[in-house]
């Protein structure tokens, strides 16, 4: 089947795409993938299920059916080597599937930061030139685009990008050697080489390599002997055709006293831009984040979250863990109103209107009942008394009315309206119906500071 895939797409997509997938065996007459997670869920059935179908088509299957799992993760380098280890196995159709382990880190990839791929590299209208750009360097190192000139503010990609690069050639070309470094380390390695005399060794290093990724290049503005040393670096890779990528927070032009030999240089190849991504991009970033720590973040926290932060990727991250860190120490579930209190140094509490699904999901974690039962038909007093609780807290924390209340819950306004005078009746009379009242109100209401900051 891949043999067939292969033929049929680029070596870039097949090793972007297919080469992490995992064979789950036979469900149900349907062939199921496993792969790595929901991204890449969507992504093959938008764009490879005919491909994959045609493939089994081709082996001699009559009705071909194919489906998308995603598999525990494996490796995420977001999780520190202190966590606990991921599941051990997906058991499909009564038979455990291997964990895969990833394949030791190579020598040349070790200044490379392992999340750092183009499969979590998610691409939007702000950067897909860049990642197109950055994609068919990786195919064609050294052909493509030389060097390969990346630009953007702080925290929208770049390094990533390159990174991913640099991944994408080890992988395929293990002796390839590749050297990732900043514009600072490469300075101050030469200030050290020039001080222990080293600098044939210092220039060995850098002359020999086949892929050079050098970050924040306009740093090397004003700095004569380090533009001096480059200089000699990029013409020695250049003319071996060896690839270089560049990243910067501005074009070549806009860098001051750069020399002018060095700026035609970053202008041979090709140069690209990333922007700030837009809304739709910096929630599917968050998602896949959730996604790589294993935690279920509900999609209008995540929208919360990438309304609020919107100029820079790694805030945009820095916030999620926030509000990961924020209701895990509090023991409450993800809410939009806990993520407004966990990020209410970056937006005012008040910005955040509470929603009818906020109260509920808070209503059932106190009760620890999931919230759907709340919502049920079920007319025991266990989870009649939540409902109503809930009922009530809905009509006093927000603007929703009566027959809306109603409708959230499947029931007539006249049914909220007799809970509502319920719960006031049990107020100060009924201690458990007391409590609750008083304690969901402060959190969702955030006047419980201490409680929550303890
Ligand atoms: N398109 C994207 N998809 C997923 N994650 C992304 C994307 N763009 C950036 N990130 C993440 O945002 C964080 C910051 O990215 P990165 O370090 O590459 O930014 P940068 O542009 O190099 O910033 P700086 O200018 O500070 O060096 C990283 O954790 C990176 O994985």
């Amino acid at each position: 089947m891949l043999g067939y895939v292969r033929k049929n797409i680029s070596e870039v997509e097949y090793h972007t795409w297919f080469a992490p997938v995992k064979n789950l065996g036979v469900q149900d007459g349907s062939l199921v993938l496993g792969v790595r997670n929901s991204f890449a869920q969507e992504w093959f059935r938008k764009h490879y299920l005919e491909l994959l179908e045609d493939a089994l088509r081709s082996l001699g299957a009559q009705n071909p059916q194919v489906s998308f799992q995603v598999l525990p993760a494996q490796q995420d380098a977001l999780l520190s080597a202190t966590d606990p280890p991921p599941p051990p196995a997906v058991v499909t159709a009564g038979k455990p599937v291997p964990v895969i382990h990833p394949a030791p880190t190579a020598d040349n990839r070790k200044s490379l930061n392992p999340k750092y791929t183009f499969e979590n590299f998610v691409v939007g209208p702000n950067n897909n030139l860049a990642h197109a750009a950055a994609l068919a360097v990786a195919e064609s190192p050294g052909k493509a685009y030389n060097p390969l000139f990346i630009y953007g503010d702080v925290g929208l990609g770049k390094t990533h990008l390159m990174h991913a690069v640099g991944h994408y050639i080890a992988e395929r070309f293990p002796e390839k050697r590749i050297e990732y470094v900043s514009t600072e380390t490469f300075t101050n390695e030469l200030i050290n080489s020039i001080r222990d005399d080293k600098t044939t060794q210092f220039r060995n290093r850098y002359r020999s390599v086949d892929l050079l990724l050098v970050d924040d290049i306009q740093f090397v503005a004003g700095k004569e002997r380090t533009q001096e040393e480059f200089f000699h670096t990029f013409n020695a890779l250049y003319e071996n055709h060896k690839q270089i990528i560049l990243s910067s927070d501005r074009p070549p032009k806009e860098i001051q006293t750069l020399e002018g030999r060095l700026r035609s240089r970053f202008e041979w190849g090709l140069i690209t831009d990333i922007q700030s991504p837009e809304f739709e991009t910096r929630v599917a970033i968050l998602k896949m984040n959730a996604e790589h720590n294993r935690i279920s973040v509900p999609q209008e926290v995540l929208e919360l979250i990438a309304r609020q932060v919107t100029s820079n990727i790694r805030e945009l991250e820095g916030a999620l863990m926030r509000v990961v860190a924020f209701a895990s120490l509090n023991n409450v579930p993800f809410s939009r109103a806990v993520a407004a209190k966990a990020l209410s140094n970056i937006f005012t509490p008040q910005e955040v209107k509470v929603e009818m699904m906020d109260v509920l999901r808070q209503v059932a974690s106190h009760y620890n009942m999931p919230p759907e039962v709340i919502r049920g038909s079920g007319r025991v007093r266990e989870v009649v008394v939540p409902r109503q609780v809930a009922q009530y807290l809905i009509r006093e924390l927000t603007d929703h009315s009566l027959p809306e209340i109603g409708q959230f819950f499947g029931r007539d306004h006249s049914t909220v309206m007799h809970a509502i005078n319920k719960v006031s009746e049990q107020m100060g009379k009924d201690a458990d119906v007391t409590e609750a009242i008083t304690v969901l109100r402060k959190r969702m209401q955030g006047t419980d500071d201490d409680e929550l900051e303890a």
